[in-house]
């Protein structure tokens, strides 16, 4: 059966879209809040789907300042990137990200960020190695590194596949570029970010001393089992 192109968001899941906007635009505000974005250069969106072929994502508007993000703000797009709800131009990573959801089915929101360390291990072109129990907890080993690719079509989005695909990370560093992040949801995937940096951080202080210590693959698994699966409220 083909995907169904809406020009509009169909009635059924007008409630879902609207609470997905809501989502996603106080999502934005952690961005700044962590520190993990300049000016605008940072988006997050979560797609929303149904059972009948129906597949969208709500993202922020291209260029507009956090301060100006707003549910109403939000645009909606297919997996194509053609915009069917809203009123400015989507983000300029809409592309990235749509192919992400249209080639990764387990994925239910992506963000993007230019954070100060991450970025700093992409114009290296260096992944970031699995020496801190918090990267074996969030990411299950390494946060791999994807290849160089410009904004305008889906290679960007065709080098995070490709890199995260069969992987356990959520967060790849585009060469040359800054991290993108891959969740559940949307807010799984902002949590990502927050971590990848954190991790990029303490591990490149780490290594201004010394060599940091790779953690044994057996306690990177049996920790990643645990925080996936154990962690937290359930
Ligand atoms: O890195 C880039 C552009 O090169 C974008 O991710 C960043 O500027 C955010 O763009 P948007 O405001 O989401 O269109």
């Amino acid at each position: 059966m083909s995907t169904p192109r809406p020009t509009e968001v169909p009635a059924h899941l007008r409630e879902a879209v609207d609470a997905a906007k809501e989502r996603v635009a106080a999502l934005h505000a952690e961005l700044p809040r962590w520190e993990l974005v300049v000016w605008t250069a940072g988006n997050v969106s979560e797609r929303v789907r149904d059972d009948q072929g129906h597949d969208l994502l709500v993202i922020k508007p291209s260029g507009v300042s956090y301060d100006d993000i707003t549910p109403d703000a939000m645009v909606v797009c297919d997996l194509d990137g053609n915009l069917v709800e809203g009123e400015r131009a989507p983000s300029s990573d809409t592309a990235a990200h749509a192919y992400v959801y249209a080639h990764m089915p387990e994925v239910g929101g992506v963000v993007h960020t230019h954070s100060t360390y991450a970025t700093a291990w992409a114009a290296r072109g260096e992944e970031i190695p699995c020496v801190l129990t918090m990267m074996a907890d969030e990411f299950g080993g390494p946060i791999p590194v994807g290849p160089f690719a410009i904004i305008g079509d889906d290679s960007i989005g065709r080098g995070i596949v490709e890199t995260l695909r069969g992987s356990r990370s959520k967060a790849v560093l585009m060469k040359n570029h800054g991290p993108f992040t891959i969740g559940k949801d949307a807010k799984s995937a902002v949590k990502a970010a927050v971590l990848c940096e954190e991790v990029a951080r303490a591990v490149h202080i780490s290594r201004q001393l010394g060599e940091p210590v790779p953690i044994e693959q057996q306690y990177v698994d049996s920790l990643y089992d645990r925080y996936q699966n154990v962690y937290g409220q359930r």
